[in-house]
């Protein structure tokens, strides 16, 4: 058994059930084995065993009053897993799927892609199994000041600072704040991020994720003598990622002609029409099925996007983890893609990871290629310190730059060890190498 396997049998004994977790600590460690032949320091002071285990994980009840007086508990997360670099940043996910192991595959992914953002800031998720779904104003207020009556105790501008993800936008994301300074008596708008504009939040945070995504794929296809100018591409999801990136690639001259929600995906062969997606998704709140109403010529299908027959050349899957399997990676090269792009976290399964880099379709892995939306959000953080903010154009520049920093990161990583041009590895290995040393440098933490 090689070191590395050695690691994962105790990962995996100690968290059995967690499969997406442990997904995640594999797909990360396989990568990193050159590096830990290069540095036996790092099998010296078990960095490996030390990063798989979280620094600290909260769980707690999160009791709420629907409209009617009922009252519901839900199960509130916040897993604070690395801090070796910097106060603990990751977004919260309310979604009945989310237990134990999805909010610590999603904090182990946060500590290197926070890493490779190149900015002070550690690893950490939070969330609940709550459903934000048919739930109304009211209820999403309630619980999300019953949330945060317990999660303003572990959390704080130079501790731990959350934001939004799946199923928490800016609506909740004030309801979290408002509940945070009434408790606290103070107005520490460093505490979260994702804010609205008028109380601290940045310009271009909503854009970052999406548009970083972009930035990133962009650089991919220079590297490889192409680029994003009159592509035909394919999203998964309609949510803030989505949206974003969809509105960017747009921008950058590729047409963008499917999206989709949990329940199905609409193919428009003339070009999505963002405007309506952005109404029906981010002020009714509808199902994405809404949008053929309005399109003549477009179609709506239940199921996966990825599962649809039609041609693009670029796939950027942004709805959710496992988005991608092996027979959906096989449909997705059989309709003509040349690369995918990860606006999701670990929207790949590992075996059709291996099997797109054996095809040598360009992926860019959303440790990579999705760390716009964090790296903005602590854009966001030097603002609220400064008490100043910065117009949309610099955010937009600043963040522009990172993801090409990201990129030349990974690609250097990769060629440093031998294996081409795979930014997977080396994403992985340069965001890994950042906060390995720093914890090394700070003794056995
Ligand atoms: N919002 C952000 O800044 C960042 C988000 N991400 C990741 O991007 C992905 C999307 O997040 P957001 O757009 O923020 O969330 P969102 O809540 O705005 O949108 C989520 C989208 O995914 C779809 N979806 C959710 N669960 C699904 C399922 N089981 N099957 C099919 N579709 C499903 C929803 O219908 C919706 O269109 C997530 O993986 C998230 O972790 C990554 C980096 C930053
Ligand atoms: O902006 C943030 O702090 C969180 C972003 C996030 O949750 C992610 O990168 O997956």
């Amino acid at each position: 058994m090689s070191y590395i396997q050695e690691v994962l049998k105790k990962v995996e004994d100690r968290n059995r059930d967690e499969h997406e977790f442990l997904q995640a600590v594999e797909e990360v460690f396989y990568s990193l084995e050159p590096v830990i032949e290069k540095h036996p320091e790092y099998k010296e002071t078990s960095v490996l065993e030390r990063i798989a285990e979280p620094e600290r994980q909260i769980i707690f009840r999160v009791p709420w009053v629907d409209d009617n007086g009922v009252v519901h508990v839900n199960r509130g997360f916040r897993v604070q897993f690395n801090g070796a670099i910097g106060p603990y940043k990751g977004g919260l996910r309310f979604h009945p799927s989310v237990y134990v192991g999805i909010i610590k595959f999603l904090g182990f992914e946060q500590i290197f892609k926070n890493s490779l953002t190149g900015l002070p800031i550690g690893g950490g998720k939070g969330g609940s199994d709550f459903n934000p779904k048919k739930k109304s104003d009211g209820e999403i207020r309630r619980f999300c000041e019953s949330f945060m009556t317990e999660l303003y105790r572990h959390i704080g501008p130079d501790v731990d600072v959350p934001a939004g993800d799946i199923g928490v936008g800016s609506r909740e994301i004030g309801y979290l704040y408002g509940q945070y300074r009434r408790i606290r008596g103070a107005f520490k708008n460093g505490v979260i991020t994702g804010k609205g504009l008028k109380y601290g939040g940045s310009l271009a945070r909503k854009e970052a994720t999406g548009y970083g995504l972009l930035y990133f794929v962009e650089e991919m296809l220079k590297a490889n003598n192409n680029s994003i100018k009159g592509k035909v591409i394919a999203i998964s999801g309609s949510g803030n990622v989505a949206i974003y990136a969809c509105e960017k690639a747009t921008e950058l001259g590729a047409k963008v002609v499917a999206m989709s929600d949990s329940a199905g995906y609409i193919y428009h062969a003339d070009g999505i029409n963002l405007d309506t997606v952005k109404r029906l998704k981010e002020v009714e709140r509808k199902r994405i099925k809404e949008y053929v109403k309005e399109h003549q010529g477009s179609k709506y299908h239940e199921g996966n996007v990825w599962e649809g027959k039609f041609k693009y050349d670029i796939a950027l899957p942004c709805s959710t983890q496992n988005d991608i399997d092996m027979e959906r990676a096989k449909n997705i090269i059989e309709n003509g893609a040349i690369a995918v792009g990860e606006g999701a976290n670990m929207p790949t399964s590992n075996d059709a990871i291996k099997f797109f880099l054996k095809k040598e379709i360009l992926l860019a892995p959303a440790k990579a290629a999705n760390a716009g939306g964090v790296a903005t959000s602590a854009l966001e953080m030097v603002q609220n310190s400064m008490r100043y903010s910065w117009s949309f154009e610099e955010v937009n520049n600043k963040l522009k730059d990172i993801m090409i920093n990201i990129h030349k990161s990974a690609c250097e990583a990769s060629k440093e060890y031998g294996l081409g041009y795979n930014l997977v590895a080396g994403a992985n290995i340069a965001g890994f190498k950042k906060v390995a040393e720093a914890m090394i440098t700070q003794g056995i933490y």
